[in-house]
């Protein structure tokens, strides 16, 4: 034999040598979900291990991801029924929970880099990303809402506004309106590739934000095809995303390597609330090997190529990486 290939497999020393993909704790972007309240830690019943949290104790949660090396942090807001409409009303409150949540955030640890979700699903009576008239979501007028909510994410402080709608054009308008209000520091990661999936069960009861009638399968994308992603991805960049996402992370890393093939942006894959939940379910059980799983799944997703990933096992896998 003149290649013997377990010489580079020996022992731990050479597989560190040539190891190609090496998971750090800035690559992971930490999800977090903030209810109103003061001392309330509630555990999602979907998402073992994973919280709901006052902005009393959200901000203790933030100073412990930065210690441990996590750079960001991707906020959520639950919304009580009775601010939930058809108009988006409380996404633009300037002192709503999100902008609230912002600016303690930024307050408490400066240098963490705060990116919040933009889309209407927390707030909609209908469980949509956008506005509903008759069984239809709206694409122009959802938009319109959609740059309201981002200047108000950005005048709260917000480093990245996030949308997550899916809504055509939105990427563009949110652009503008940052630029028109002299937010020009203020970045704007698309999720571009984002599907219609099965994998957001979890998070939608984190929120009770699961759609009322139908599905999401006339704005999110089809599982059935990997050509639109491209084209969403393309548009958006072209519209100025500073960074594009694919989501779900692991029945799409084909997505993802195309996408990193292909553009040339950043690429973040969010590791979503499903596929955190077949983890821990798996590993309650004793099936599976719970920090084990988690390193190899992350790694892939980041071989795949993303270089950023949001995870609810952001502060797990930072622990595992010390
Ligand atoms: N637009 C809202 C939004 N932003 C992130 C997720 C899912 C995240 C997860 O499952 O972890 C969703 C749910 C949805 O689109 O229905
Ligand atoms: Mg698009």
């Amino acid at each position: 034999m003149i290649r013997r290939n377990r010489i580079l497999r020996a022992n731990p020393a050479i597989r560190a040598m040539v190891a190609e993909t090496i998971l750090r704790p800035s690559d992971f972007i930490a999800p977090l979900f903030v209810v109103e309240g003061k001392g309330v830690k509630e555990e999602i019943i979907s998402m073992p291990g994973y919280f709901r949290y006052s902005l009393d104790l959200i901000v203790t949660e933030v100073k412990e991801l930065w210690s441990l090396g996590v750079k960001s942090v991707l906020l959520f807001v639950m919304v009580p029924d009775n601010l939930k409409d058809n108009k988006g009303t409380e996404a633009v409150n300037p002192d709503g929970l999100m902008q609230r949540s912002i600016k303690a955030i930024k307050d408490a640890v400066p240098g963490i880099v705060v990116m919040t979700d933009v889309a209407l699903d927390p707030y909609s009576i209908h469980g949509h990303d956008g506005i509903v008239e008759g069984e239809q979501i709206v694409n122009d007028a959802t938009v319109e809402v959609l740059t309201r909510m981002s200047l108000s994410h950005a005048q709260a402080g917000a480093d990245f506004v996030a949308p997550s709608d899916m809504m055509d054009g939105r990427i563009l308008a949110i652009r503008n309106i940052l630029e028109e209000n002299n937010f020009t520091n203020t970045g704007i990661m698309a999720y571009s590739a984002k599907y219609a999936s099965c994998f957001y069960g979890p998070f939608r009861d984190a929120l009770d934000s699961a759609p009322g009638f139908g599905d999401k399968k006339t704005y999110q994308m089809d599982y059935a095809n990997s050509t639109e992603a491209i084209l969403e991805t393309q548009q958006d960049i072209e519209q100025g995303a500073d960074i594009v996402m694919v989501k779900p992370a692991l029945a799409y890393l084909d997505i993802i390597r195309i996408l990193k093939d292909t553009v040339h942006v950043p690429i973040s894959a969010y590791h979503v609330s499903g596929e955190y939940a077949m983890i821990k379910a798996a590993a309650q059980k004793g099936w599976l090997d719970e920090n084990k799983t988690i390193l190899e799944t992350l790694t892939s997703i980041k071989r795949a190529g993303a270089s950023l990933i949001a995870t609810y096992f952001a502060k797990d896998a930072a622990k595992l990486l010390q």
